[in-house]
């Protein structure tokens, strides 16, 4: 059984949400990134999501954006997100990694290479914002040879087609709550819970929710109406107000504290 499943078997058996923070690998770098993992564990987190920093993150909104640039300007192959994950687990993080990136970088890696790679190196889930599924057909018979569950987003839009997204679904559901780009929201898409149930209703697997979540009150809102809740950008700029305290180190373990609080009090 893929380490996904296990974590929301057993969420639901307690009776709990998953958190499901998001991060961008590199930022501000490999190592802090491998720490920060740490804390968002010790902090509750039950699955990481580990962004790719790519140069044009046409689905994400300034703050990631922000935090692709800062990535950037380090060695931050798509190899060296995937390495991340490997050292964060050979130093004792338990929860799944879900490897978070745009298509592109994954093509230029060279698609079979790829899952050698992530498979090899224990990567659990993977999501691919910009890859539909009318275009995921090789990818999908990849991902489930490597035993690798390929995530798929739905939006409030998706109408007619999160039968068949929801029919082809691996591991759980991406129901993004807005449309537009990433980034904290106060307001999230009008019938945002009819729409949460319509997935439901489409598929046995969990349903996870994010876009806008920024807050303990938002977590369990959502957390009414799905099985999971990711917070990207919230967390995203967490790292970034940490930033003076992480890049010093008489103050870094200061600048990983912070973080943690953040996540701490999203944890319900
Ligand atoms: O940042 P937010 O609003 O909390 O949303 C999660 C989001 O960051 C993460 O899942 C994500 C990062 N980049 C994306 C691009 C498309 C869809 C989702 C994402």
């Amino acid at each position: 059984m893929n380490r996904i499943d296990e974590v929301f078997h057993k969420l639901k058996s307690e009776g709990r949400t998953a958190l499901i923070p998001f991060i961008t690998t590199g930022d501000p770098d490999l190592k802090t990134t491998v720490d920060i993992i740490i804390e968002l564990e010790r902090s509750g987190a039950d699955m990481v999501e580990l962004g790719v920093p790519y140069s044009d993150p046409l689905a994400d909104g300034p703050v990631i954006q922000q935090a692709s640039e800062r990535a950037l300007r380090g060695p931050v192959t798509l190899e060296a997100c995937v390495e991340v994950a490997a050292q964060a687990a050979a130093a004792g993080v338990k929860m799944p990694f879900i490897l978070f990136s745009y298509f592109n970088p994954i093509l230029q890696y060279g698609l079979e290479r790829f899952f050698t790679l992530i498979h090899e190196k224990g990567i659990s889930g993977l999501i691919i914002p910009d890859l539909p599924i009318e275009e995921d057909g090789e990818v999908r018979e990849m991902a489930a040879e490597a035993g690798i569950h390929l995530i798929p987003l739905v939006a409030p839009t998706s109408k007619a087609r999160v039968q068949r997204i929801a029919a082809l679904a691996q591991g759980f559901v991406y129901c993004v709550s807005s449309l537009g780009v990433t980034g904290m929201r106060s307001e999230f898409h009008s019938g945002i819970e009819e729409f949460l149930q319509s997935v439901r209703e489409a598929t046995p697997l969990p349903i996870a929710v994010g876009f806008g979540i920024s807050s303990r009150d938002q977590v369990e809102r959502m957390s009414k109406h799905a099985d999971g809740v990711i917070v990207g950008s919230a967390i995203v700029r967490q790292v970034e107000e940490a930033l003076p305290l992480l890049l010093k180190e008489d103050t870094y373990r200061d600048g990983i504290s912070q973080i943690g609080r953040f996540v701490a009090s999203l944890r319900i």
